[in-house]
């Protein structure tokens, strides 16, 4: 039945052709008029065409790029004739449909077609329309008794989970801000963390995970109660226990940007409005280091930084080469931080994260911190058992092991923190096994269960010396010694 059409169909394509070779452009609109009646009238087959460009200054349609990435994804494997377009990250070829390709698609058991076309120029004469007139477009064909079913719902479907597709494999950007002109220098984000391979307990793992997930899905929520939609994350814990991996693994799992804002290069209030104001939606906002930034708690750098500093200023990075003088210059204030966090500014743009992280959770302004600003609170501990078998495996590849039971021992005794014990479960030699590995932690583990209880025998000396001076001290005010 189809190819009885399809032949029909070739003969009313035949003829089309003709009309536009062979007549004048009035006559060819009239006559091309009724060639389209006299088609539908035969063909039951309804076509939707989605041209690559569109619009007065001819942009790119985002829906063909959607639709480009989903039939990349459902339907390239079964087109003969592929095109590869790109390459990702280097590594491996994106393919699609070639031109005038073919390829079927089932939604709810119906059949479609989808076929990748191109309007080929009538001359090379290169004009503003020469985009147009190159352009490619995709068209779906459908039978007219589904016609409510595909424009109702398939079209809907296709975008999507092209959109999706086209998110998740959009090369995603790390912005540091530029200290000069107060401006976001952009760099290809590539962190390799992951909630899979972040050392956590799973539990707690899994309730960020659906906090972050809940967040991207409650557009409309946000709205309907009038607030910004945005929400703060307070990640704080000592150094080494993953603050930062867990930034890049809340990145990697929303695939949003992230915007690191290096605070003590930002001179105002005024110019910190500008970078927040400049960041998309779809990002994460990251303060490292609150506790450290400007006047807000006063300055965590100490004696010894002087020379980190002039060792920076040999940097070519421009936010290291910015001296001591120039980033105490910075007169950004507390104020202002949480104007830009909750105040009016921060509505510009939605959907973005805000992170800061600490290893003094106790000298952060409570107004800077309290919920509804940083709505949530994690705190990044010490490594426990679960959070080393997450190690284990992303550094030996291994589930179980007999020295397993002695390492859940001496966690329960002593403290390391997960940057520490993933440095002890790397291999130092190519042929090293895993059992070495194993020995190298436990070896840590108890050495630093014996600085511990030297440390606290250390300090109960001290406590004990302290008393008795006390002591000491009252015993020679009371009886008027000299
Ligand atoms: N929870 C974790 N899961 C997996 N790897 C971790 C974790 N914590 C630390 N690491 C490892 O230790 C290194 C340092 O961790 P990270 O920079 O995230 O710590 P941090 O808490 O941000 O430290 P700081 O407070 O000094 O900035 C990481 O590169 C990672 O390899
Ligand atoms: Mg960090």
């Amino acid at each position: 039945m189809i190819a009885q059409y399809g032949s029909a169909i070739g003969g009313f394509m035949l003829l089309q052709a003709m009309i536009q070779k062979y007549f004048p452009a009035m006559l060819r609109d009239l006559l091309e008029r009724y060639f389209h009646k006299l088609v539908s009238f035969f063909d039951p087959y309804v076509e939707i065409s989605f041209p690559e460009f569109t619009g007065r200054y001819m942009e790119r349609s985002e829906a063909f790029t959607a639709i480009q990435n989903y039939l990349t994804e459902n339907a390239t494997s079964r087109a003969k004739r592929l095109k590869a377009d790109s390459v990702k990250d280097n590594r491996s070829l994106i393919l699609s449909m070639a031109d005038h390709e073919e390829v079927a698609d089932e939604y709810k058991g119906v059949k479609i077609t989808w076929s990748s076309n191109k309007i080929v120029p009538p001359s090379t004469i290169l004009s503003f329309h020469s985009v147009a007139q190159n352009q490619r477009y995709y068209k779906l064909t459908f039978h007219q008794r589904h016609r409510n079913l595909i424009t109702q719902s398939y079209i809907d479907h296709v975008l999507t989970e092209g959109k999706a597709i086209t998110s998740k494999n959009r090369r995603r950007k790390l912005y540091t801000n530029d200290p000069q002109d107060c401006t976001w220098i952009p760099a290809v984000f590539k962190h390799p963390a992951t909630f899979e391979t972040l050392a956590m307990h799973p539990d707690r793992k899994k309730d960020i995970m659906n906090d972050l997930t809940k967040f991207t899905e409650r557009k409309e929520y946000y709205a309907k109660i009038g607030k910004a939609w945005k929400r703060g994350y307070l990640l704080h814990g000592p150094p080494g226990t993953g603050k930062s991996t867990m930034i890049a693994a809340m990145a990697n799992f929303l695939t949003y940007d992230v915007y690191d804002l290096e605070l003590t290069a930002v001179k105002n209030n005024t110019e910190l409005r500008r970078l927040l104001i400049d960041t998309s939606s779809k990002a994460i906002i990251v303060i490292e280091d609150i506790d450290c930034s400007l006047d807000l708690t006063g300055q965590r750098k100490e004696a010894g930084e002087d020379d980190k500093d002039k060792e920076d200023d040999k940097d070519d990075n421009p936010l290291k080469k910015m001296t001591k003088k120039e980033q105490k210059s910075s007169k950004v204030t507390l104020s202002g931080l949480l104007n830009v966090i909750d105040g009016i500014w921060s509505a510009c743009g939605g959907e973005r994260i805000i992170v800061f992280t600490t290893n003094h959770l106790d000298k952060l302004d409570p107004a800077l911190i309290r919920r509804g600003r940083m709505d949530k609170h994690i705190e990044m501990s010490y490594c426990c058992f679960e959070s080393f078998k997450v190690l284990a495996i992303n550094y030996l590849n291994i589930e179980h092991h007999q020295l397993f039971e002695t390492i859940s021992r001496l966690f329960g005794e002593t403290k390391m923190t997960p940057a520490d014990v993933a440095e002890n479960l790397m291999p130092k030699f190519d042929n090293e096994d895993v059992e070495v590995c194993l020995r190298h932690l436990i070896e840590a583990l108890e050495a630093a269960k014996k600085k511990t209880e030297k440390d606290a025998q250390l300090k109960a000396k001290k406590e004990k010396q302290e008393k008795r001076l006390k002591w000491w001290r009252e015993a020679k005010k009371r009886w008027k010694i000299c």
